[in-house]
């Protein structure tokens, strides 16, 4: 499902975060990715959402090769991935309700005829009643707030979902929801997951494996 290959990547050239990195998920696979703070955790899962591009190395996304990142990522492929990152309010546009948020990826796809029918479905699987949906992130919590950002990266159906730390700022009955609603959706849809986090207890129950990202160097998982 996904494929990096060598992937140096960083935020100046001369110093890269990822040296000559490589990492497999297969195709329904749960991969968890542990590493120390700023070993570019965050830097492999963006490369990997197509959010960054990488200075050297392939990137392969359901068997295909990437040919661009960001607003140059085709969106056949970006539409398979989805993402749901650490801080929600850093994520989140502040102008947007949480429905618009949720719908947002299917306007921008040309789906809004969707956006019904998947708000109804997915408001209740990540447990967002009354009037949350027509309020913004800065009326919300936070766990509010990443329950939004949970259900708009699955608003898609990606086959692929990326979930960089997203349940850190989260307390434990939120963190368990959420990590159930991702469970339900891989085990309704056969989705691959990649779990970037700190817990490892966490990462080994939700995970099939789990590999580390060393500090500064490169890795193989
Ligand atoms: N936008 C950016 N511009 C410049 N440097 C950055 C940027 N984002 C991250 N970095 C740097 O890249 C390195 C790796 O950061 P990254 O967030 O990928 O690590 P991480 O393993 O996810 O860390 P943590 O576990 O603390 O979230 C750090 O030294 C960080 O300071």
């Amino acid at each position: 499902m996904l494929e990096l290959r060598a992937v140096t990547a960083g935020y100046d050239r001369r110093t890269p975060v990822l040296r000559d990195v490589d990492l497999t998920v297969a195709d329904g696979e749960a991969v968890g990715l542990l590493g120390p703070s700023g070993c570019g955790k965050s830097t492999l899962a963006r490369v990997a959402a197509l959010l960054h591009r990488p200075d050297a190395g392939e990137v392969r996304l359901a068997g295909t090769p990437v040919p661009g990142f960001r607003h140059r990522a085709p969106r056949a492929l970006r539409t398979t991935v989805g993402v749901v990152f650490q801080q929600p309010r850093q994520a989140a546009d502040p102008r947007l309700t949480l429905r618009d948020l949720i719908a947002e990826p299917l306007r921008a796809t040309g789906r809004a005829a969707e956006v019904a029918d998947r708000l109804a479905e997915l408001a209740p699987t990540v447990g967002l009643g009354g009037d949350l949906l027509t309020r913004g992130p800065h009326e919300v919590s936070d766990g509010q707030l990443q329950r939004a950002c949970v259900a708009r990266a699955l608003v898609l159906r990606p086959r692929l979902l990326i979930c960089d730390e997203m349940t850190a700022m989260l307390d434990a009955s939120t963190t368990a929801a959420l990590v159930g609603v991702v469970e339900d959706y891989r085990a309704a849809t056969g989705a691959a997951l990649l779990a970037v986090g700190h817990d490892r207890v966490l990462l080994d129950r939700w995970c099939d494996r789990v590999t580390h990202l060393a500090s500064g160097s490169s890795a193989r998982a």
